[in-house]
């Protein structure tokens, strides 16, 4: 009952498509998350689960219920905003009660799941004190509470956490996961923090100008990417893309990268994928899967740039079109200006279609 499938749905304001042709089926149970860069359409595609706004085409269905003109009063389903919205004249404990109150449940259960509510998201001290008193960080707490409170089979959430503090952030990911673990709603979850996605979701709806790019699980969308797009915006840094051209050498196939010399022979899947290329294609590489090399057998670049975060370095290598980036968990010998050879490791290369950014397969 509580699976959503979006059918050929399509958004358009006016002249404007917001949304083209979304298939997507979200499994009872399941937490989806909806990632993709400002403005690629995610809130559009909430608001037509949530129901304040209608398709220009296609069908939402819960379960086998078509709900398309049903409307959101209606749905059934839980919601929570960027801007949560709170009675701030009301106790935590009036807001958290306040739909099981509207709902007219008996008293003693409004009151066993309030108190239990609160307990699960830590705001049992909280729970006499008005809202307008407390923090961003215990508002959004409250703003969650308030509709997990009413056990929706269906829950979405629009960047809830986009307005509180890093760390809080990281406590709220571990206290959502576990809240939908518990209450095994469908969940759907807009972000444009991959973060947030790759931690929480079971699957990942990547989007890109009104676009569904891919749907997986986050190792999935990480490993094989199937478009450049999804190459760079998943990963931090996202993958490494040098255009070249196939080549064969007496090592096998490869991939000639222009001024950067020619690639370390492919592996047999990657040849495979290489042998199907009819042109320019695009050799790519994520940071953190390579290593560095002896020269002739890795990649060459300069050191422009060094980004140190604890015992992690990102090393920024090469210039412009030649420009890649290393990831190393350890110190490495590396001074601006030297010249390191970053060896991919075989497994990770992977290879798209110059002119449609397409990944190519054997
Ligand atoms: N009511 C509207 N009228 C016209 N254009 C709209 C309307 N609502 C959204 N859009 C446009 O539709 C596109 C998708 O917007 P949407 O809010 O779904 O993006 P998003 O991926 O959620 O990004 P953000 O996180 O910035 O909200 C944007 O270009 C936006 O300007």
């Amino acid at each position: 009952m509580s699976a959503i499938r979006l059918e050929n749905l399509v958004k358009r304001y006016g002249s404007f498509t917001a949304l083209r042709t979304m298939d997507l089926l979200i499994e009872d149970g399941e937490f989806m998350a909806l990632l993709g860069p400002s403005g690629c359409g995610k809130s559009t595609t909430m608001n037509m689960i949530a129901g304040m706004e209608r398709p220009s085409e296609g069908r939402i269905l819960f379960g086998d219920r078509d709900m398309t003109g049903v409307p959101m009063g209606r749905r059934g389903v839980g919601f929570v905003f960027q801007n949560f919205a709170i009675f701030t004249h009301m106790t935590v404990r009036q807001n958290l009660s306040y739909g099981l109150r509207m709902a007219k449940l008996p008293q003693a259960e409004t009151e066993r799941r309030t108190l239990a509510i609160a307990e699960f998201l830590r705001l049992t001290p909280f729970l006499d004190r008005r809202a307008d008193g407390l923090s961003v960080n215990i508002l959004q707490r409250v703003a969650i509470g308030r509709s997990a409170v009413m056990e929706p089979a269906i829950f979405l959430l629009d960047e809830p956490l986009s307005n509180v503090d890093a760390a809080f952030r990281a406590v709220m990911r571990a206290e959502l996961k576990q809240l939908q673990r518990q209450f095994r709603q469908t969940m759907v979850y807009v972000t444009h923090d991959q973060l947030e996605a790759m931690t929480m979701a079971d699957r990942i709806a990547v989007m890109d100008h009104g676009v569904l790019q891919q749907v997986g699980r986050p190792i999935e969308v990480y490993n094989d990417p199937v478009n450049i797009f999804v190459a760079t915006f998943i990963g931090a840094p996202g993958m490494n893309l040098l255009k070249g051209r196939p080549v064969q050498t007496d090592r096998g196939l490869a991939v000639d990268l222009g001024p950067l010399g020619i690639s370390p022979p492919l592996g047999s899947a990657q040849a495979c994928a290489l042998r199907a290329a009819s042109g320019e294609v695009i050799y790519g590489f994520r940071p953190e899967q390579a290593s560095l090399a002896p020269p002739g057998e890795g990649i060459p670049g300069s050191v422009t740039f060094e980004e140190r975060i604890g015992a992690r370095s990102i090393v920024h290598l090469g210039e412009g079109s030649t420009a890649f980036r290393a990831v190393f968990e350890k110190d490495v010998p590396l001074a601006m200006g030297d010249v390191a050879h970053v060896l991919p490791h075989p497994d990770a290369v992977r290879l798209f279609d110059a002119s449609t950014g397409r990944v190519l397969k054997g």
